[in-house]
């Protein structure tokens, strides 16, 4: 099967008098299951790496291809299939709409995406919440919930269309440590019991050597790629 994501000597430059290289020469693979953080100081690219790994942004070099589809040849029609279909998002602050239920905001990218009828989309809302511990609070605001049930929130809605990888820049950057501690549970047990495959941006360094797989960016090039976890492979003499 192929990688989840494939990028080739990605690079994302600004045209300007003078050009500014976001993402540079970023060859990366990432298989399905995978726990992934993203780490590396202020102003690195981890924002804008992740932006390009979520089609929400263009290369300007080098090759993406997602679940096995080269995206440089889909148009803006089929990339935003691919993005509703495979990728979900979790950003630092929510970005909840807030004029809508923490329900109706979960149903939103199924509707967009238009596989299901308003009330099967609205019955998965509810489990998906349910889920994460909201059941009492479908109809609530964002503005009535606290930051951790927000973040949740954000999570169900990320899994609305069931993506099998979820894109998350800071997910615990704006929350206390329990809720961290929480909403960092909830995304190990999506890549330990359901499946999903996760790249999370972290400054967190505790949370990221409690991942699998850390990849560091300096001046928007890949300095580090290594397993913290991973068992030494050569074992100790004697
Ligand atoms: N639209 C833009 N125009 C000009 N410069 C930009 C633009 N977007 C990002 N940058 C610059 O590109 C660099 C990389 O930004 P990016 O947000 O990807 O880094 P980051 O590692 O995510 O940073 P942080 O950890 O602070 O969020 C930074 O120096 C930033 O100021």
């Amino acid at each position: 099967m192929s990688p989840l994501i494939d990028a080739r000597h990605l690079g994302r430059t600004l045209a300007a008098t003078v050009p500014v290289t976001l993402v540079r020469d970023v060859s990366l693979s990432i298989e399905a299951r995978e726990f992934v953080a993203l780490t590396g100081p202020s102003g690195s690219g981890k924002s804008s790496l992740l932006y390009l790994l979520g089609l929400l942004d263009r290369p300007t070099a080098g090759t993406l291809a997602i679940a096995g589809q080269d995206t440089g040849r889909l148009d803006e029609r089929a990339r935003s299939e691919l993005r509703l279909t495979t990728i979900g998002f979790v950003f630092q602050f929510h970005f909840l709409l807030p004029e809508f239920t923490a329900r109706a905001n979960v149903e939103i990218p199924m509707l967009r995406l238009g596989r299901l009828t308003r009330r099967a989309a609205r019955a998965r809302a509810e489990e998906l919440l349910g889920g994460l511990g909201l059941a009492g609070h479908f109809d609530k605001l964002p503005e009535q919930l606290s930051g951790g049930q927000r973040q949740r929130v954000a999570v169900a809605r990320a899994l609305a269309n069931d993506p099998p990888l979820v894109l998350a820049d800071e997910p615990t950057g704006s929350l206390d440590s329990k809720s961290s501690e929480q909403v960092f549970a909830i995304l190990r047990d999506l890549v330990r019991e359901r499946g999903k495959t996760i790249l999370a941006v972290t400054h967190d360094l505790g949370l990221a050597a409690r991942m699998d797989r850390r990849l560091e960016l300096i001046d928007g090039g890949l300095i580090t790629d290594d397993r913290p976890g991973a068992p030494d492979p050569t074992p100790a003499p004697g």
